[in-house]
């Protein structure tokens, strides 16, 4: 068992966060999928299949997948864990004093794996017999008392280790704030973790996993748009500078927009010089340079720019040049395949990177220059808009190769 440290993209992948889905996505219906952040209704069966099929790609090639739901009930015997879970679950302005006690009571009887289930899964009015409260006697049976996360899926999101710390996040659409309260507990309770430093909390800026990317050891990509804000990405530049984790941070201004809610939906590394990116955004795409001022302790910053991404990123990197593979696709197919998560790739190790097998015009450029492609199928789990990158949080990497 080693300890976590992540300081690349690329690095040999040795343990990985994944989460299978489960009860959470059969709660999706098209009356709330969209607030829930899914384009659709999944086949549940199929989704797990294929997310059964995305962890044994990983477990067959050597990595280590940790389950979220499972580490989450071995935590949740923890009576501190429990506590704080529960009353995350509850914290919510819709369900007044009385339901709260209720469920609290309810939530508390249960056995660490179904008390598991049903922080992800949530809780329906109707699985609440005899349950009291205003907010219970006006709610329809179907509706929630405690709100399903079928996006715990994209654990990228809710945490990212950056070194041998980890980021609880900080998650800007409301269907997901809890998540990080899972991961956070997770983190600071299990015993294959041991309460590493945090780096971020969720009470801070808003700030998600998919828009960090760590371009190179030091270097961080961080995406400013829909969801993470400027000041996550100030105060993360701040911290990773005063705890020595990284001595660059490059914000990349992106539309705010669904299509590109995170910098990993149009842009991930694929070897320690190379990414893959929606070839809509190559040419426009830039940086402003942070680093850290000339008061470091007060917290002090150097901001420079903006810069073509692309320059801004080989100079802070190090290299003469950071290669964007071309996958030389014209318009319409490169926006059909960004959409399915075509950029959004996870490496397993420098040039080998599992991606969505639907994207076969970015994958066979990919292959063409020299990254061997990993398929899995993603035709369910893909309704939730998030590809391989989005629905794996690394935990343990090897030191990058030069
Ligand atoms: N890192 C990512 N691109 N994550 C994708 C998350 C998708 C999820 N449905 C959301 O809207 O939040």
């Amino acid at each position: 068992m080693t300890s976590p440290l992540v300081t690349s993209e690329v690095g040999r992948l040795r343990t990985v966060l994944l989460h299978r889905p489960g009860a959470e996505l059969r709660r999706l219906t098209p009356r709330n999928n969209d607030e829930l952040l899914f384009d659709g209704v999944p086949w549940v069966a199929r989704a797990q299949e294929e997310h059964d099929a995305f962890a044994a790609a990983l477990t067959d090639r050597g990595v280590e997948v940790l389950h979220l739901d499972r580490l989450l009930a071995e935590v949740l015997d923890v009576p501190a864990a429990r506590e704080q879970l529960v009353a995350a679950a509850v914290d919510d302005p819709r369900i007044g004093e009385t339901l709260r006690h209720t469920c609290v009571a309810h939530l508390s009887g249960l056995a660490s794996d179904e008390l598991a289930a049903a922080l992800i899964g949530g809780v329906a009015h109707d699985e609440l017999p005899g349950a009291r409260g205003l907010a219970f006697e006006l709610m329809g049976p179907g509706d929630f008392v405690v709100r399903p996360l079928p996006n715990l899926l994209f654990t990228r999101d809710s945490s990212v280790w950056v070194g041998d710390q980890v980021a609880i996040t900080s998650l800007a659409m409301p269907a997901r704030h809890r998540e990080s309260t899972i991961t956070g507990a997770v983190y600071a309770h299990h015993p294959r973790f041991a309460g590493p430093q945090r780096l971020y909390d969720p009470t801070l800026e808003h700030l998600e996993g998919g828009d960090v990317l760590l371009l190179a050891p030091g270097v961080l990509a961080v995406g400013v748009g829909e969801r993470t804000t400027a000041g996550g990405a100030e105060r993360l530049a701040r911290r990773v500078f005063a705890r020595g984790l990284a001595h660059t941070v490059l914000v990349v201004p992106i539309a705010q927009e669904r299509a590109t809610m995170h910098l990993d939906t149009i842009a991930t590394m694929v070897d320690v010089d190379a990414m893959v990116m929606y070839p809509a955004v190559a040419d426009t795409l830039v940086a402003w340079t942070v680093r850290a001022g000339d008061d470091p302790d007060a917290g002090d910053l150097r901001v420079s720019g903006p810069q073509p991404f692309l320059a801004a990123a080989a100079d802070a990197m190090g290299i003469e040049r950071l290669r964007l593979i071309d996958t030389g696709l014209d318009p319409v197919t490169a926006e059909r395949e960004q959409w399915d998560d075509g950029n959004n790739t996870l490496c397993i190790g420098p040039r080998l990177a599992v991606a969505y097998e639907r994207n076969t015009v970015t994958n066979k450029a990919l292959e063409d220059a020299g990254i061997e492609v990993v398929p899995i199928a993603g035709d369910q789990l893909g309704s939730g808009r998030g590809g391989p990158r989005c629905m794996s949080c690394p935990v343990v990497r090897d030191a990058s190769p030069a």
